[in-house]
């Protein structure tokens, strides 16, 4: 799966791409991600791409020109010109069901703003899918594309290994249970023990008590999935 990012902040995924799966994923060619800087194709000398709002009001909005541009000449360097999906607080809402949507493209060409958003007509003219990936207010974004980078991998045939497949996660199609807890070594911290079913090695048992904390868990935090 390829995945093209329009953002003028590049550096902020540098880290997030030395980020295990995500590295791994782009180490055995599953996982493509290519950064594209919007003010490289800024036209004036400055190389500037945004300028106040008409009709005034705060900030500052990114300029229709080469923003336009920059998706276009971006869909063009692969045959196929991808899904063009543009993160912005009044889009619609990412869920596991919008993930599992998104993770059925090859390609998905994220477009990242700052300020105030993009003038209206970036989305007249590329009519992008807007996504949002919830009720809070980001500063730009970047964050919000990583997020949908970070939830569509983990569909990406191959990325997470069979034990640890996604078809078990919370929130999947047909799963809407919290994941049950979790325990490792050691097996007694600060007078906490280990539940000891989870030490009896009888499996049956072992999955009838996660399926049982799960649901106590779902019904205690989120009775809204139950
Ligand atoms: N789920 C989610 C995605 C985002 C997101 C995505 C993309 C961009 C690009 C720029 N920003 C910043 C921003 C924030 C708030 C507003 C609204 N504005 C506030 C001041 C008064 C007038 C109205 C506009 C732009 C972004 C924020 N936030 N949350």
């Amino acid at each position: 799966m390829r995945f093209d990012v329009l953002t003028l902040f590049p550096e902020m995924f540098s880290g997030y791409m030395t980020q295990s799966l995500l590295k791994l994923a782009i180490d055995r060619q599953l996982v493509q991600i290519h950064l594209h800087n919007i003010r490289n194709w800024s036209r004036d000398k400055h190389q500037c791409v945004d300028d106040r709002p008409f009709g005034g009001g705060p900030g500052m909005v990114i300029k229709p020109e080469p923003t336009v541009e920059a998706v276009e000449e971006v869909q063009t360097l692969d045959a196929n010109p991808g899904k063009l999906v543009m993160l912005t607080p009044q889009g619609e809402t990412l869920n596991q069901q919008v993930v599992e949507r998104l993770a059925t493209h090859k390609r998905l060409v994220l477009l990242c703003g700052r300020y105030e958003g993009f003038d209206q007509r970036v989305c007249d003219i590329l009519q992008p899918e807007e996504l949002s990936i919830g009720d809070f207010v980001l500063n730009g974004g970047e964050v919000a594309a990583m997020t949908v980078i970070d939830t569509v991998i983990r569909l990406v045939p191959g990325v997470l290994g069979d034990e640890e497949s996604s078809h078990v996660d919370s929130f999947s199609t047909g799963n809407r249970l919290l994941e049950h807890s979790q325990y490792t070594r050691p097996r007694e911290y600060r007078g906490h023990q280990v539940p000891e079913i989870l030490l009896s090695g009888d499996h049956p048992q072992i999955a009838a008590w996660r399926e049982k904390n799960s649901r106590d868990r779902t019904q205690e935090r989120r009775p809204d999935l139950l």
